[in-house]
């Protein structure tokens, strides 16, 4: 049986390919599409991978499938099964503006032993450039190409499905989506600037919108309000096959270090709420970022390890794309909830900060 915004997506798909699709569960990309075909295989295959993520929750309950995580005890052997590590920031590097102790010791002795390093976040309200200059204030060298942050990743999809260049971004998110956007050469409106907006009610008002929006692109928000959720749910229910995406949807985040605050994922429920439609998430748990990393470095996924914080996002992000997984302990996730009956979610290993690779390794020599 499909949801409503299942349908919703079938139905702006050609008839034949949307059964061939949904017959084979999506799982071969078919060859020869047409630009609009390839768009709408995107979409569901996105779609299909947020729903499962959706899935997975509602069955966090249900017996778990997978060996229960291992505590690391000898990081040389993980260090040595790999060629690239990829880190979440928030709750790995970082928390807030604070960075954890013992990373930089950390990527160097990774680096001087050939791994690459590549960094993954979820967070949209910067861009790839605005990032690297947040590393080097935290004194670590990072390239911008090594970067790989949700904002990036919306403006990329839509480069991935041709998204007409004549049609606009209506964006619920901060300068990062607004400036990758720029630099795909996408126009965009909205963003920040919506977020003194209010809407004078009177009798008989009705809110224009823009009918050129052909994408709605969702991310945290702290300007978010009442008139930008009334707009990006006017431009996905009234404009022909507008495309609602999100670039995460999670839970909470780090504003600061001293307490977790309402995360993306808050503001991309609203427009579910008032749209009834699922968005395409770009960012983790999707596989969209970890293709494009393979694809950019010509790495191969079972030669990754993926290091996070989060299971939801994180660590189902590495099992998703088929790389060995890491969950460290310094973030949003503890030893109860890893352990927890109602979590179905399990990393290859598990240890408390990724400095522990030095500490660990210390204490077996
Ligand atoms: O801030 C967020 O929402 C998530 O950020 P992260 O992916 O770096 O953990």
């Amino acid at each position: 049986m499909l949801s409503s915004s299942s349908r919703a997506f079938i139905s702006v798909a050609p008839n034949s390919l949307s059964k061939t699709l949904i017959s084979s569960n999506f799982v071969a990309k078919p060859r020869n599409l047409s630009s609009f075909s390839r768009q709408f295989f995107h979409l569901i295959t996105l779609k299909c991978n947020s729903n499962r993520n959706h899935n997975h929750r509602k069955m966090a309950s249900s017996v778990s499938t997978r060996a229960s995580a291992q505590q690391l005890k000898n990081p040389d052997e993980l260090i040595d099964s790999v060629e690239t590590f990829i880190f979440d920031c928030d709750g790995v590097i970082w928390k807030g503006d604070s960075l954890i102790d013992g990373v930089p010791e950390t990527l160097d002795m990774l680096r001087s032993k050939g791994k690459r390093l590549v960094f993954v976040t979820n967070n949209s309200t910067k861009s790839r450039k605005q990032y690297g200059k947040k590393f080097e204030s935290l004194g670590l060298s990072v390239n911008e190409e090594e970067i790989f942050a949700s904002s990036f990743a919306a403006a990329a999809y839509l480069k991935s499905i041709d998204f007409p260049k004549e049609k606009k971004v209506y964006v619920i998110g901060e300068d990062g989506i607004l400036k990758e956007l720029e630099l795909a050469g996408y126009q965009h409106i909205g963003g920040p600037e919506d977020g003194d907006k209010k809407i004078e009610l009177k009798p008989g008002f009705l809110m224009e919108h823009d009918e050129s929006v052909g994408a709605v692109v969702v991310g945290f928000d702290r300007y978010f309000n009442y008139y930008k959720v009334q707009y990006g749910t006017l431009c996905i229910r009234e404009n022909p096959g507008c495309l609602f995406i999100a670039t995460n949807r999670d839970a909470v985040t780090h504003l600061t270090d001293a307490q977790e605050w309402a995360g993306g994922g808050s503001m991309v429920s609203a427009l579910v709420g008032s749209t009834q439609q699922e968005p395409l998430v770009v960012g983790k748990p999707s596989t969209f970022m970890m293709d494009y990393v393979a694809k950019e470095f010509g790495i191969s996924k079972s030669q990754i390890c993926m290091v996070g914080d989060r299971l939801d996002t994180d660590i189902l992000f590495g099992q998703n794309g088929g790389c060995k997984t890491l969950l460290v302990l310094s973030g949003v996730t503890n030893m109860e909830m890893l352990q927890s009956p109602n979590n179905s979610i399990q990393p290859d290993f598990y240890t408390s900060k990724i400095s522990d690779f030095l500490s660990l390794k210390a204490a077996t020599v």
